[in-house]
């Protein structure tokens, strides 16, 4: 069943958002697979996001997510990877609709509150990165 790597930031974290961003997912119907908070490294950060290093803001972006605990998570279900992307809503929260978590609790680009996977392949890297020694192994009573 495919799955997908969500991080709560630490606006999030500091905001008390991490019931609402949970309860979300849950209610959606998508099922908790993993689930651990952590205070990035710097390496660390620089690694999860390699993508951007050729980016302005990527200085930012690892100060960003080292500055406190986040919340990372794995979520399974299907086509979770893009109906994750659409709970959590477009990157700038200028552009995220009402009802999506950046359209209900974001206004800065530098503070979005959350991350997910934009895609099946770079939620398998991910989630290895972040959950080297696997994920709880259990099957929801709802799945049959
Ligand atoms: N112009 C910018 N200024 C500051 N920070 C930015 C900017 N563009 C992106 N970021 C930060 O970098 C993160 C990663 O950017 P990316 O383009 O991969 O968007 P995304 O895939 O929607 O976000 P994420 O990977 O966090 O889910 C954004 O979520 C945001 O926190």
């Amino acid at each position: 069943m495919e799955q997908t790597f969500i991080m709560i930031k630490p606006d999030g974290v500091q905001r008390g958002l991490v019931g609402e961003i949970i309860s979300r997912f849950e209610k959606k119907g998508f099922i908790l697979k993993g689930l651990r908070m952590v205070g990035v490294e710097r390496s660390f950060a620089e690694k999860h996001y390699e993508d951007l290093s050729s980016k302005p803001f990527f200085t930012g972006l690892v100060e960003y997510i080292i500055s406190g605990p986040v919340v990372a998570m794995v979520w399974e279900g299907k086509g979770v990877v893009a109906t994750g992307r659409k709970i959590i809503g477009a990157t700038n929260p200028a552009a995220s609709e009402p009802g999506t978590i950046r359209g209900d609790f974001a206004v800065e680009i530098g503070r979005n509150v959350i991350h997910g996977s934009d895609a099946v392949e770079s939620a398998k890297k991910e989630i290895a990165l972040w959950f080297p020694d696997g994920v709880v192994d259990w099957q929801s009573s709802l799945h049959s």
